[in-house]
């Protein structure tokens, strides 16, 4: 990011009304790029998210030797691949930035390993705090070396090798990044590659995988933990890719259309998978007035259009065990608590502590600054409701992270005084255009001069 930052306020206004698209799934972009880019033949991907971290991708697939290209079309923006085939990535001449991240570099790392390459990857300030060894560590276990900085931190070296040996790996967190990175790995390696997930977290590589011709299995482990078998080395085959609206975008204009006073307003062609859909399901349990339409299943996944109406909502109990399933969602669901009656237990939120932000200890600070009662229980989020609107009359500092940016904007438009974020370049990573779709809804965000 070389711009300069961009300070932006929410302040309250009228209804929210209208019928809006959002940008197209962040993980379903980034593997649609990344499986063009291994398939023979030609790929055509249509509703891509053209937001930073995929923009990222995009680059990294164009220096590993395919040919990634966009053309405008009446339909919008197309993007066509020619890729290498698998095992035919080519060794990169310069450092890969995958800028924001997380997904991208993740899944790159697995790629890489099994290439007989060397590659560098680095990352923003944000991407270069986070973890990777849980990519670093298995994905070592097929014969890759990684070198990076203390803690398996970013700017990362890759030695990859040619000849992997197949893994059978049990994921010790929820992580679709790491399931996907062992796949993606698994793609190059002589014999079958098996990642067990005791939690099962979104499915987009393995239905992705599938549709570009790779065979995977259901297994399961010893005790019955169910698991994903891939051949490895299947010749994979150009596809069309119909990437659907992003469920992790659309929950901000929907949650703030629950919030805002006599609000009513759609956001068409959502992506339903069932591994995404925690919001939507806990949501409903708040006593949401939210209707699903014109469900239908676009390029293997479901979507949907959403509609909902503003009403009150009530605080409740948020089991540990949906997380993987609205992992992204827990800042604007911790706004519609604040905006709910009574108390809000959001249970098992440590793997928030490591995304772009502590989003945990963030979204608490933030709430509290904005005159919410809210309290950390090891990790367990706690929002106590007041059913009145928040005081608001804080500026917080977003710390390079799209989400923490656009939920708190959505809190300033029913707090009593305005909400500020210091910075928010960062929602391009995930939402281009989402101030200016906003304010065509009848929200008040404006830049801070
Ligand atoms: O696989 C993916 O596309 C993603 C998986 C999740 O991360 P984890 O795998 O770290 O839970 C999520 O937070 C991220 O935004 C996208
Ligand atoms: C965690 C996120 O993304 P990533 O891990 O890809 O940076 C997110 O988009 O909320």
């Amino acid at each position: 990011m070389t711009a300069p930052s961009l300070s932006l306020v929410a302040r309250r206004g009228g209804r929210l009304a209208g019928s809006i698209a959002v940008p197209g799934d962040k993980s379903i972009s980034h593997r649609a790029l990344m499986l063009g880019a291994l398939a023979v033949g030609e790929t055509r991907v249509s509703g891509l998210l053209e937001g930073e971290d995929v923009l990222r991708t995009a680059a990294a697939m164009r220096a590993l030797g395919a040919s990634v290209a966009r053309a405008e079309t009446a339909e919008g923006p197309l993007w066509t691949l020619h890729g290498r085939g698998v095992g035919g990535l080519r060794e990169p001449d310069e450092v890969l930035d995958m800028g924001n991240a997380g997904t991208g570099a993740r899944l790159l790392m697995g790629l890489l390993a099994t290439h007989p390459l060397f590659a560098v990857l680095t990352g923003d300030a944000s991407l270069r705090r986070r973890p990777m060894a849980r990519v670093t560590e298995p994905l070592g276990r097929f014969g890759a070396t990684f070198h990076g900085r203390a803690g398996g931190r970013l700017p990362i070296a890759v030695l990859g090798t040619g000849q992997a040996l197949p893994v059978r790996y049990r994921l010790p967190v929820a992580s679709a990044q790491v399931k996907s990175a062992l796949l993606l790995a698994g793609l190059n390696t002589a014999g079958t590659t098996t990642v067990i997930e005791p939690v099962p977290t979104r499915d987009h590589s393995e239905r992705m995988l599938t549709h570009f011709g790779a065979h995977l299995d259901a297994v399961s482990d010893d005790d019955g933990a169910p698991g994903i078998a891939l051949a490895g080395q299947p010749e994979l085959v150009g596809a069309d890719v119909v990437v659907p609206g992003d469920p992790s975008s659309a929950a901000f204009p929907l949650v703030a259309g629950l919030l805002v006073p006599d609000s009513r307003l759609t956001v068409r062609g959502v992506g339903l998978n069932p591994r995404r859909t925690g919001l939507l399901a806990t949501l409903a349990e708040m006593g949401a007035d939210l209707e699903a339409t014109n469900q239908r299943t676009e390029g293997g996944e479901p979507v949907a259009d959403l509609t909902v109406t503003h009403g009150p909502l009530k605080g409740i109990d948020v089991p540990a065990d949906r997380a993987p399933d609205m992992i992204d969602e827990y800042p604007i669901l911790a706004v519609a608590a604040a905006g709910a009656e009574g108390t809000t237990r959001m249970r098992g939120l440590g793997e928030l502590r490591v995304k772009e932000s502590d989003r945990l200890g963030g979204t608490a600070r933030g709430l509290a600054a904005c005159g919410v009662a809210v309290e950390i229980e090891g990790d367990d989020l706690i929002v106590h409701g007041s059913g009145r609107p928040p005081a608001g009359g804080a500026t917080i500092a977003v710390e390079l992270d799209h989400r923490m940016a656009m939920a708190f904007l959505v809190l300033g438009l029913i707090a009593d005084s305005p909400v500020a974020i210091d910075d928010g370049r960062a929602i391009d990573t995930s939402f281009p255009g989402f101030v200016d779709l906003m304010t065509g809804l009848g929200a008040t965000i404006s830049e801070v001069p």
